[in-house]
């Protein structure tokens, strides 16, 4: 390879399925030197040192402080800690991101803590990811032909918004920029909404006293309906505290929508229950063959 690799030294804080993917990536496009990791508590990350994925661990401070990009990939509750813990020793030219599923919360945190670097904080979340947790789980192709969404401040330098775009073709995907606002309402209908909805079905059949008996006879459709539910608890928490107002909102649609259709069923009104199943099944089918295009 004859060009320059887009960074020397790249710091990630949480190697588990996200930030462990992109190193795995970043690493395979010859993109990037050294890769420094950082965990919690003192987490030794040597499971993340034997898969390959990092060279070496070290604690925020240390690793920071000659960093060229910074990925923070940790649950978002932890942002506001490891924001206000990092800021001193950052570097002028440093770039950072994140992989956090929601953006409003960050932001205000990044200026909260960050605020004489936040030039060079580009805010992102990578489209893709799966209901399995830890560095176990990475793969370098996660984020292939996925989308990636940064939504940048207007206080960002331009070549902090084109060395994260870079950053996230390095891992081959298709990256594009929205604001705020607009993403966290996407990805409370699209995302947060659907993975609570999948925890709160589960919730109901676990704790019933014939649980194992119902659960016995669930067939493919339960299956893919309850895959999410198999996510992370912390990580879920904290998205869904984090994106409280556009996910609050999005509850009292879905509960509207339902109570429509339990008036439908009560009331033995098979037309109006079928109109809407052929709306959501046209719907999805669209959605489905637009995307095997
Ligand atoms: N799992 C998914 O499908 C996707 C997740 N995301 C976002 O990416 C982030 C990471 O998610 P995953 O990789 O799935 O989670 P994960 O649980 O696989 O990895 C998170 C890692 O962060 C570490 N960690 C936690 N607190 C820390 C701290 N204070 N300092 C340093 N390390 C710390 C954990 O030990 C763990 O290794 C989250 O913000 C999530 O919202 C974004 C897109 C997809
Ligand atoms: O497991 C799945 O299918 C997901 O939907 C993964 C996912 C989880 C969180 C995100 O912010 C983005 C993607």
């Amino acid at each position: 390879m004859t060009s320059k690799r887009i960074f020397e030294k790249l710091v990630i804080l949480g190697v588990g399925l996200i930030g462990g993917s992109a190193a795995l990536a970043l690493r395979q496009a010859g993109q990037t030197g050294t890769i420094v990791g950082v965990g919690r508590n003192g987490d030794g990350l040597q499971e993340a040192i034997d898969l390959g994925v990092i060279d070496a661990a070290a604690p925020l401070t240390e690793a920071v402080k000659d960093a060229d990009f910074i990925l923070v990939a940790t649950p978002v509750g932890q942002f506001p800690a490891l924001f206000e813990a990092m800021a001193p020793h950052l570097a002028p030219n440093v770039v950072i991101t994140d992989a956090g599923s929601t953006k409003g919360d960050v932001i205000a945190a990044a200026r909260t803590h960050l605020s004489g670097h936040l030039h060079r904080f580009v805010p992102g979340h990578p489209i893709a990811g799966a209901e399995k947790s830890g560095v176990s789980a990475a793969r370098p192709g996660l984020f292939t032909a996925k989308n990636v969404v940064l939504t940048p401040l207007e206080e960002n330098d331009q070549d902090a918004i084109a060395k994260t775009d870079a950053f996230w073709q390095a891992c081959g995907a298709n990256v594009c920029h929205m604001t705020q606002e607009l993403h966290d309402e996407i990805f409370a209908a699209i995302s947060h909404l659907p993975h609570l909805l999948a925890f709160a079905l589960v919730a109901d059949i676990a704790q019933r006293q014939n649980a194992a008996q119902i659960l016995g006879f669930a067939a493919g459709g339960f299956r893919d309906f309850s895959r999410i539910a198999g996510s992370s608890p912390e990580m879920w928490r904290d998205i869904s505290l984090a994106n409280r107002d556009a996910l609050l909102h999005e509850i009292d649609a879905y509960q509207a929508q339902l109570t429509q259709m339990r008036d439908m069923i009560e009331r033995n009104d098979g037309a109006a229950l079928e109109a809407v199943f052929k709306q959501a099944s046209h719907a999805r089918n669209a959605w489905i063959k637009n995307l095997e295009k």
